[in-house]
């Protein structure tokens, strides 16, 4: 949780057996995250898996184009400074089926 409290973000795959917690820790991380009113996106590359979490999407060129229209409009510019003042992003995109190959490109 200290990347998403500290704005600093990250990278990080999470890897285990069958059956030994994976989605009972994402959940935890998305619950934890909603519940400070931060914006979440839980997004995986397959049909199956964004079934099993709250809120969870596929990646698809749906959700790039839900994000292009969300990101310009999160930006409240300062007529002056000509530059973006606040920017409200998600506070993580949760990828739930990254594979090695797409972590290493
Ligand atoms: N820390 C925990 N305390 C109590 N129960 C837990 C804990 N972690 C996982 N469980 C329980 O163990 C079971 C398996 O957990 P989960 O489905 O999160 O594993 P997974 O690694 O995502 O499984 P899979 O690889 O099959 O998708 C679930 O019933 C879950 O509620």
């Amino acid at each position: 949780m200290q990347p998403v409290s500290n704005n600093t973000g990250g990278l990080y795959y999470l890897d285990a057996p069958d059956g030994t917690g994976k989605k009972f820790i994402i959940s935890l991380i998305l619950a934890t995250i909603r519940s400070e009113q931060k914006i979440e996106l839980a997004l995986a590359s397959s049909g199956i898996a964004p079934t099993l979490l709250e809120g969870g999407r596929t990646a698809h060129s749906k959700t790039v184009e839900v994000l292009a229209k969300l990101i310009p409009r999160s930006l409240n510019y300062s007529k002056e400074a000509k530059k973006p003042k606040t920017m409200q992003l998600p506070q993580r995109l949760l990828n739930l089926e990254a594979n090695l190959e797409e972590i290493t490109n």
